[in-house]
């Protein structure tokens, strides 16, 4: 079978996941209007800023105001130690000095900094909850989500992107609630509640206290021009070196055999090193800007010292009053500090919050299954026509091509053809995992859209010749396939799998834990594991990709005693590679070029099939090959 691994639907109805590349997306056809394909239409403009991030903490948002209450208060209790210190200065310089006042202020600026810490540790609390259930529920959402949508949806998406949506922006949104919301919440109640008390107090020092931000805010905003452009370029290149790097991990054993170093991996170092010079180039072009905002922020004395001090010395300000905006005044530009550092944050979430809602807002594949149910166990593909993607629609070449014919219930029927000929995309719209461009896929007499999707995978088992298998035991690999199946029919399905032998021998029979980080199996075990998994899903129609190559005689005969098992009394549907197997088949359809070219039994078309003698013969030949070091491949009867 070709390119991308696919997961078997093993009940539970998984799709799987194109690795490593973008594949195109299906073209127009099926239902729904904006097609099987991208999800992403329409759906991520409206979610941007703080409007997305309220979408994404759902039932968390009551948690996260209270948050916000509690980082209000902090700030407005931490304004009190300043009038306090401004109320000092007055009492401490009064004659006689009143130290009675002093003492009594003292132990207010203490209340109001016990108070001013107990928020704000309440504020991060409250906080860091409400990240923690986010995190979770965001990536529980994605999960299932992404369980439910087409395996179109995965067509135009790199498992890097997808991975770095469900892992680095999930984790963000929680860092951002956790850390940064209270801070943010806090920015901009200090400006506002000081500016509030300056205002109250003298609005002409209050004046002076801003008078430095329009400079600092020209200075940012000039060294921001750009930047959206600048972060777009940046996540860009997260995704691509995502995406290599994950390539690189998977195909280590190529990149080892060819003696290739990460240096040399084409994309993955050249990512990385458009990373860096993205930096360098962000640093020159934000630093001289960022630098003057900061310094300009952090100069209000500058003004506030020569206006207080000249309206004080000319009896229009009390001194009580030039104290509290010395140390008050700058708290308002330094809070304007925050409030950018808040809004940048903000910004950069945003991004990854805008991928997190297309996921969550794709349209489940589910939720286009009609009601009809099948009558009986045959398929039909009438007239039915499919294209990969957009770029191949108009041409003259579909991967398949008006495919009429009928798959006889209880009976089995082989799809034979050369390679690229259509045979693994034919089998992969059975069981949904593309959708038909045009015409019709009948299971039972009903069109397989027309029925609830939980129904049809019910009645079809799917056996690629690409196993996976993930991290968990074998007995919970074989569960996938019936959730609630007992030891007593886990073990029967893998003796009539012919792997209940190996599993025994495993350090821990059906509790060893497999996938990467389990044991390893060979292709053959998997396969046999595989064909358990069918047999205890124990559905009427099964639709198999025959394995290319087994590891050896003894375990190509194993599998052919497993399958033998399986194909009894179902409906088979079987994609043949080596004709030989199937010669036996109650009948034969042969594709070439997506189109159907004959169907017969193996006599019949070895009679009258071209393309069927031509293949019949290529493998008869291939059968008969040896290696040799002398020239090529050499024949058998010519070696001897
Ligand atoms: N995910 C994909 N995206 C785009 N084109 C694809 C994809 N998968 C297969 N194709 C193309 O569709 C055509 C049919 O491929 P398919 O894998 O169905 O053939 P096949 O008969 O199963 O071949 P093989 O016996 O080599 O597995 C080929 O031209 C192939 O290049």
């Amino acid at each position: 079978m070709s390119g991308s691994a696919v997961a078997e639907v093993g009940g539970a109805g998984a799709a799987g996941v194109a690795v490593g590349r973008r594949e195109p997306a299906p073209s127009a056809g099926c239902e729904g209007g904006a097609s099987q394909g991208d999800a992403s239409a329409g759906s991520a403009g409206d979610v941007r800023g703080l409007s997305g991030l309220l979408r994404l903490l759902g039932s968390q948002a009551g948690l996260v105001s209270a948050s916000a209450l509690a980082s209000v208060l902090g700030v407005a209790v931490g304004l009190v130690p300043f009038y306090c210190v401004a109320r000092m200065a007055t009492a401490i310089y009064a004659t006689p000095a009143r130290l009675d006042e002093v003492q009594s202020l003292a132990f207010v600026v203490l209340g109001a900094l016990g108070g001013r810490v107990l928020f704000n540790a309440l504020a991060t609390v409250l906080a860091h909850v409400a990240a923690f259930r986010v995190l979770h529920d965001l990536r529980l959402r994605l999960a299932r989500k992404l369980g439910g949508v087409p395996l179109s949806f995965f067509a135009s998406r790199t498992t890097g992107e997808l991975k770095r949506t469900m892992m680095d922006d999930v984790a963000q949104v929680e860092s951002f609630i956790a850390h940064h919301f209270p801070d943010g919440v806090a920015a901009i109640a200090v400006p506002v509640l000081v500016t509030i008390a300056l205002l109250s107090v003298d609005w002409r020092m209050a004046l002076a206290s801003v008078a430095v931000m329009p400079l600092a805010i020209g200075a940012m905003a000039s060294s921001m021009r750009g930047m959206d452009e600048m972060h777009r370029k940046w996540f860009a290149l997260q995704d691509r070196t995502n995406a290599s790097m994950l390539e690189f991990l998977r195909g280590i054993h190529v990149v080892k055999s060819f003696g290739l170093t990460a240096q040399r991996f084409g994309d993955l170092s050249r990512s990385i090193e458009e990373g860096l010079a993205w930096m360098v180039s962000f640093m020159r072009t934000n630093g001289r800007g960022y630098g003057t905002f900061a310094a300009l922020i952090g100069s209000s004395l500058v003004v506030l010292i020569p206006v207080g001090g000249l309206l004080h010395v000319t009896g229009k300000l009390s001194l009580q009053d030039l104290v509290l905006f010395l140390v008050l005044g700058p708290q308002l530009t330094l809070s304007m500090m925050r409030l950018m550092f808040a809004w940048g944050n903000v910004q950069r979430i945003e991004e990854g919050n805008a991928r997190i809602m297309v996921v969550l807002l794709a349209p489940d594949l589910v939720a286009r299954g009609g009601t009809k149910l099948p009558a009986h166990h045959g398929i039909a593909f009438r007239e039915v026509s499919f294209s990969y993607g957009e770029e191949e629609r108009g041409k003259a070449k579909e991967a398949l091509s008006r495919v009429s014919f009928e798959v006889e219930a209880g009976k089995v029927t082989a799809l034979v053809g050369p390679s690229g000929a259509g045979k693994t995309t034919l089998a992969r719209l059975v069981p949904r995992l593309w959708e038909a461009t045009s015409g019709r896929v009948e299971v039972g007499g009903v069109d397989v859209k027309e029925m609830p999707l939980d129904v049809l995978l019910g009645k079809v088992s799917v056996v690629f010749q690409e196993v996976f298998l993930f991290h968990g035991s074998v007995r919970e690999n074989l569960r996938l396939a019936k959730p609630d199946a007992t030891e007593a029919e886990i073990v029967q399905a893998c003796k009539a799998a012919r792997a209940d032998e190996f599993v025994l021998r495993l350090p821990m029979g059906y509790g060893t834990p497999l996938g990467e980080r389990g044991a390893r199996l060979s292709g053959g075990e998997k396969q046999r594991l595989s064909i358990a998994r069918a047999l205890l899903k124990d559905a009427p129609i099964l639709v198999l990709d025959e394995a290319t190559a087994f590891a050896d005689a003894e375990n190509e005969a194993l599998i052919q005693e497993a399958l033998s098992a399986l194909c009894q009394g179902r409906t088979v549907l079987v994609i043949a590679h080596r004709l030989a197997s199937v010669a036996s088949a109650d009948k034969l359809v042969v594709l070439d070029e997506g189109e159907v070219r004959d169907q017969g039994t193996h006599e019949e078309l070895l009679g009258r099939c071209a393309l069927y003698q031509e293949l019949f013969a290529h493998q008869s030949e291939a059968a008969a090959w040896v290696l040799s070091t002398e020239g090529s491949a050499a024949d058998a009867g010519g070696a001897a």
